[in-house]
């Protein structure tokens, strides 16, 4: 299968002051293109800084990142702007959405700065909003204000799906409903999804599992039965 993303060696240090925080300590490995993929950790395990060096919104201090075979740990900053515009979908744990437009635009504006974006109207009527394109995102559930946060980031159409803690603000039934959103989305459209969370009871649903301890990884388990996110119960 051919891989999506290919991480080899890399280390993350951030140096405050005289201290040192090695938050992702000499890491590799591997995830197929189209794997929902989970990454499991406590807090402080170095989860979202994996993350956000995928998204394109941080860089490794060392070590190798290849993105779809681009090796991203050499862009600078045009070159990571225009990776995070066309390869990147981001989802983050609260919405973020620009509470002064509607939930319209809120999609357009995403698709505004990409090269290949889809209907934002379509996106929209995917994750079951068709109804309340002109709401405001405060006449919004939460539930619902992720589903435009997803919308938004699937309206650019980007090869990767990167949600950190995506049903941390959320009760278990719609985080569960978004979950299956995403899984769905994974399975569907081939994209690589990658779900950042705490809840080690969702490990069943993923094709590739990365545990992260420390900096490290702790385990990396591949299955080729996962469970479907809403045949789960937990
Ligand atoms: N920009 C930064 N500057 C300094 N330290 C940082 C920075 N980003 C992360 N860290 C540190 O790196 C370590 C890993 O942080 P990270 O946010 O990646 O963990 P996490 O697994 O996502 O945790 P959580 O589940 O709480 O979000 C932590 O000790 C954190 O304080």
């Amino acid at each position: 299968m051919e891989t999506a993303i290919k991480i080899s060696d890399m280390v993350r240090e951030y140096t405050m002051g005289e201290t040192k925080i090695t938050a992702v300590d000499h890491i590799s490995f591997e995830i197929p293109k189209g794997a929902y993929t989970i990454i499991l950790g406590t807090s402080g395990a170095g989860k979202s800084t994996v993350l956000n060096i995928l998204g394109g919104m941080d860089s490794p201090t060392s070590g190798s990142v290849s993105v779809l075979g681009s090796e991203i740990s050499g862009y600078g900053k045009k070159e990571l702007t225009q990776y995070r515009r066309n390869m990147i979908g981001f989802v983050f744990q609260f919405y973020n959405l620009m509470p002064n437009l509607s939930v319209l635009e809120n999609v357009e504006l995403a698709s505004q700065i990409c090269k290949n974006p889809l209907d934002a109207k379509e996106v929209l009527s995917m994750v079951g909003l068709s109804q309340r394109l002109s709401n405001f995102p405060s006449q919004l559930s939460g539930g619902e204000q992720q589903r435009v946060a997803i919308a938004r980031a699937l309206a650019k159409n980007p090869q990767v799906l990167l949600c950190d803690e995506p049903t941390g603000a959320l009760d278990y039934k719609t985080g569960k409903s978004v979950l299956a959103l995403l899984y769905n989305i994974c399975k569907t459209s081939g994209k690589t999804v990658i779900v950042v969370t705490h809840n080690g009871a969702l490990a069943p649903t993923a094709d590739v599992l990365i545990h992260m301890k420390s900096g490290q990884i702790e385990a990396f388990e591949k299955n080729d039965n996962p469970i479907p996110v809403q045949e789960l119960e937990w």
